[in-house]
């Protein structure tokens, strides 16, 4: 039997911590929360303890701890109540935030939206918006553009995830100009904002800027309830389901139909799940592309090969690109979107992990460091490197599961968007590499990175020269 030394979560080792604020301006300070904590689990080891205004916290990135406080969900930990609070009050309730019953609810509605015979319906909506992305990288080449690639993915992401959550055709990749487009991509930065508040204000008056986010989200219902009356309509005529609403207009199983609020909630949180995250995973797998020409030219004989002139008509051929595919890995590995998961116990608990064991009260957070085994050399040798082909070379063994990439969470409430984001990043970055090369521009100075709800790359700029249409590369 394992000998494990049994300790509180007081005894754990962890930096100095000020009067009332805790460690909470040293994680702050530069906008890179994540990027602290990693530098704080070399110094101290794999579990430690920092601590927050309301109280410390136990802070992992012990393999065993993290599969354990993920895997045992909903019943013995939940999500950190913290972040929930915050998503909720923001009127954002949903499968990411629920728990215990209604959870398993939600999460059946949210499976059924993504079940992959859907996504294949749902593909016409991503072809749409793919054919605008070339339009939009064609005049950027034209033009000589410096492009911003964050907005651009923005841009591409939101038309995806409002086009299938409610089968609206935002199209903010060619409409500039101010309206819901504008306005949407606003919500994120603000739950972020809110997080990372040392006080929480908006519960006792509104700012401007939260009346704004409360006019968004009212906006967004009247849409929800628009849309669900469409699909309704188009449902009763017998077609098929080309968005979640259209899916969800049946009852699922042998449940009781979905209330408005249910549809409401589940679909922004899909809105907002699906959008950041992806945006900023294909993103960076611009950015590596830029800086790696070869990986360039691998990725265009790929598509020559796979698709040949036509254009990608389904998932299944974007699934036969398996080394763009492993561009987008790659560029998780090394940029995950969500390095951390906060969850907390509902009871009094231990934790068993490497040779310790933690006793946990109820309610205290557990920051699981779900991003920091992604630079293990053991099991990425040279981490620090771009190399897509260490996916494809058998030397990532299980490349879904394997216990230290967790760029998806784990367990019973791991992303069950993955597969849907995996598939626009990839055909993000085959599109981009089939018809122009690609190069950084730094001229506004260095990418960096910055964390909100999510982490997300800044400055991060390219320029495009459209290939010749020979094909030579
Ligand atoms: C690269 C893109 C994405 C990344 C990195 C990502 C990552 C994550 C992570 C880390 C979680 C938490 C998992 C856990 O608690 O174990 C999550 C949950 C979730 N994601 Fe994603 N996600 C992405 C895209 C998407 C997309 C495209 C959708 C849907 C359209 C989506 C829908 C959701 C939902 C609904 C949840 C909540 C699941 C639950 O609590 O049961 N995500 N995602």
């Amino acid at each position: 039997m394992r000998q494990l030394s049994a300790v509180t979560v007081h005894d754990l080792p962890g930096p100095r911590a000020l009067p009332l604020v805790g460690n909470l301006p040293q994680m702050l300070r530069g906008g890179t929360p994540h990027r602290v904590l990693q530098r704080w689990c070399d110094r101290y080891g794999p579990t430690f303890r920092v601590t927050f205004p309301a109280g410390p916290a136990v802070v992992t990135a012990d393999p065993l701890i993290v599969d354990t406080v993920l895997r045992d969900r909903p019943d013995r930990f939940r999500r950190g109540a913290r972040v929930t609070r915050i998503i909720d009050e923001a009127g954002v309730h949903g499968v990411f935030t629920a728990e215990g019953d209604e959870w398993r609810r939600l999460r059946r509605m949210a499976t059924r939206s993504l079940n992959a015979s859907y996504v294949r319906a749902y593909f016409t909506t991503l072809s749409r918006v793919n054919q605008r992305l070339e339009g939009r990288w064609s005049a950027a080449a034209a033009g000589g553009e410096r492009i911003d690639v964050l907005d651009v993915m923005m841009r591409y992401t939101l038309d995806v995830t409002v086009g299938l959550t409610m089968g609206h055709d935002l199209n903010s990749l060619e409409h500039l100009d101010d309206g819901l487009q504008r306005r949407l991509p606003g919500i994120f930065p603000e739950i972020g904002r809110r997080l990372n508040a040392p006080l929480p204000y908006w519960r006792l008056f509104r700012m401007p800027r939260d009346r704004r986010l409360d006019a968004i989200v009212a906006e967004l219902d009247e849409l929800v309830r628009d849309r669900f009356e469409h699909a309704r309509r188009r449902m009763a005529t017998g077609a098929q389901p080309e968005n979640f609403l259209e899916a969800l207009v049946g009852p699922v199983g042998d449940e009781p139909s979905f209330t408005h609020e249910e549809l409401f909630g589940n679909v922004l949180t899909m809105m907002l799940a699906g959008e950041d995250t992806t945006s900023s995973t294909a993103a960076w797998a611009i950015h590596y592309l830029a800086h790696d020409p070869d990986a360039q030219r691998r990725v265009r004989a790929e598509v020559d090969e796979v698709v040949g002139a036509g254009t990608v008509g389904d998932p299944e051929t974007v699934r036969r690109l398996t080394y763009t595919e492993a561009v987008v890995l790659e560029a998780m590995r090394l940029r995950p979107v969500a390095p951390q998961l906060a969850v907390e116990p509902l009871q009094g608990t231990l934790v068993e992990g490497d040779g310790l064991s933690v006793a946990v009260q109820a309610g205290t957070p557990i920051i699981a460091l779900t991003g920091y085994g992604a630079r293990d050399e053991t099991v990425f040798p040279n981490p620090g490197e771009f190399r897509p082909q260490r996916w494809l070379d058998g030397s990532v063994a299980d490349r879904t599961h394997a216990p230290r990439f967790l760029p998806f969470g784990s367990g019973p409430r791991f992303c069950p968007g993955r597969n849907l984001a995996i598939l626009e990043a990839t055909l993000i970055a085959a599109t981009t590499c089939r018809d122009f090369d690609i190069a950084p521009d730094t001229s506004a100075g260095p990418v960096g990175e910055r964390a909100a709800f999510t982490v997300f790359p800044t400055n991060l700029r390219v320029t495009l020269a459209r290939r010749p249409s020979d094909g030579a590369s």
